[in-house]
């Protein structure tokens, strides 16, 4: 598994604002390296002292590292990043060079360490997504817990553009429905549809990753009676009209299927998708709309968008 570390080279008195808007930015965890913290006094938890390595850390100011799930979206998060920091001015904060690098990183290099940022998170009024590594105890009597080890595959469960699909299905799935999901990723999205009762689940990924990080979060949840994961591109396979179709996509695929979803829903069908960059909420719209849709809802987060959109009768 591929994940992005985005790196911002900051001052010490802007480090906790950029640390948070890389955690609005969806990161599952961010590394401070301050270039003051070789020279102060470290203990470990048994007491005894230990050295950091100067070359860990850069010369001066402070570097603020975040690791996404290497994906689609990099360019358009560094470009929200970027802007997020910028306004920082506003409040008098000195950003100093604000440089931004980015590099793929392994997950042998990240796997252990991101987990220590990772922990159960409440995500709508249902769902609350829980590490694998992690013990939780639901505390209302309808929640819905989600486990996942999100492994290479994109999907934590906590960026906004599947928190707002997850929302979605919260709202929108019946029992008794059929659902696709398009670009499957963790699995997270059959998954939820599948635990709102959903009764039958097609998960589709381009990424032979995703199909078996998506597999083994399908097992794990026990959704693998419902849930058919598959190895595809977009909707080409799929013959049999569904009652719900979500993609959590880049806006210029969602484009290139919206027909074809069109074609494979009933009446009335739901297609839920987001992925969707605020720029390209109306260029998606239009689109959907010229297909045969008609816009029930659309939702906004942070800097991303969901719509859910309605197939009209012929
Ligand atoms: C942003 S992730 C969404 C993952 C998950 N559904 C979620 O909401 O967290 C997009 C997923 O779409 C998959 N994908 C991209 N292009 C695809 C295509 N042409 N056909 C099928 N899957 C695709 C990627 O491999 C990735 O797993």
């Amino acid at each position: 598994m591929k994940w992005s570390e985005i790196a911002i080279h900051t001052t010490n008195e802007a480090t906790e604002a950029v640390a948070n808007i890389l955690h609005e930015a969806g990161a599952s965890g961010v590394v401070i390296e301050d270039s003051g913290e070789p020279e102060r006094t470290h203990e470990d938890r048994y007491g005894e002292i230990y050295d950091l390595d100067p070359q860990d850390f850069p010369t001066e100011g402070v570097l603020v590292k975040a690791y996404l799930p290497a994906s689609s979206f990099l360019k358009e998060t560094v470009q929200e990043i970027s802007e997020s920091i910028d306004k920082l001015k506003q409040f008098n904060l000195d950003t100093g060079k604000k440089a931004i690098t980015t590099t793929e990183v392994d997950e042998e290099d990240w796997a252990t360490a991101w987990k220590k940022y990772y922990h159960p998170v409440k995500i709508s009024g249902r769902f609350t997504i829980v590490p694998t590594w992690e013990t939780y105890q639901p505390v209302e009597s309808d929640e819905l817990i989600i486990e996942l080890d999100p492994g290479m595959a994109f999907g934590t469960g906590t960026h906004p553009t599947t928190v707002m699909c997850l929302q979605a299905l919260e709202k929108y799935v019946k029992p008794e429905d059929y659902v696709i999901d398009v670009g499957t990723g963790s699995g997270v999205l059959a998954i939820g549809a599948t635990l709102l009762n959903a009764q039958r689940v097609l998960a589709l990924d381009l990424d032979e990753v995703a199909v078996r990080s998506a597999k083994e979060n399908i097992e794990l949840n026990h959704c693998d009676e419902k849930v058919e994961v598959v190895h595809g591109n977009l909707l080409d396979s799929v013959k049999e009209p569904a009652d719900l179709i979500v993609a959590n996509i880049l806006a210029e695929v969602i484009v290139t299927f919206s027909q074809d979803a069109y074609q494979l829903l009933a009446e009335n069908g739901l297609f839920i998708v987001s992925g969707i960059i605020g720029a390209k909420k109306d260029f998606v719209k239009e689109d959907l709309i010229q297909k045969g849709f008609e816009i029930v809802e659309s939702v906004v987060m942070e800097d991303w968008v969901a719509l859910i959109a309605r197939k009209r009768g012929e």
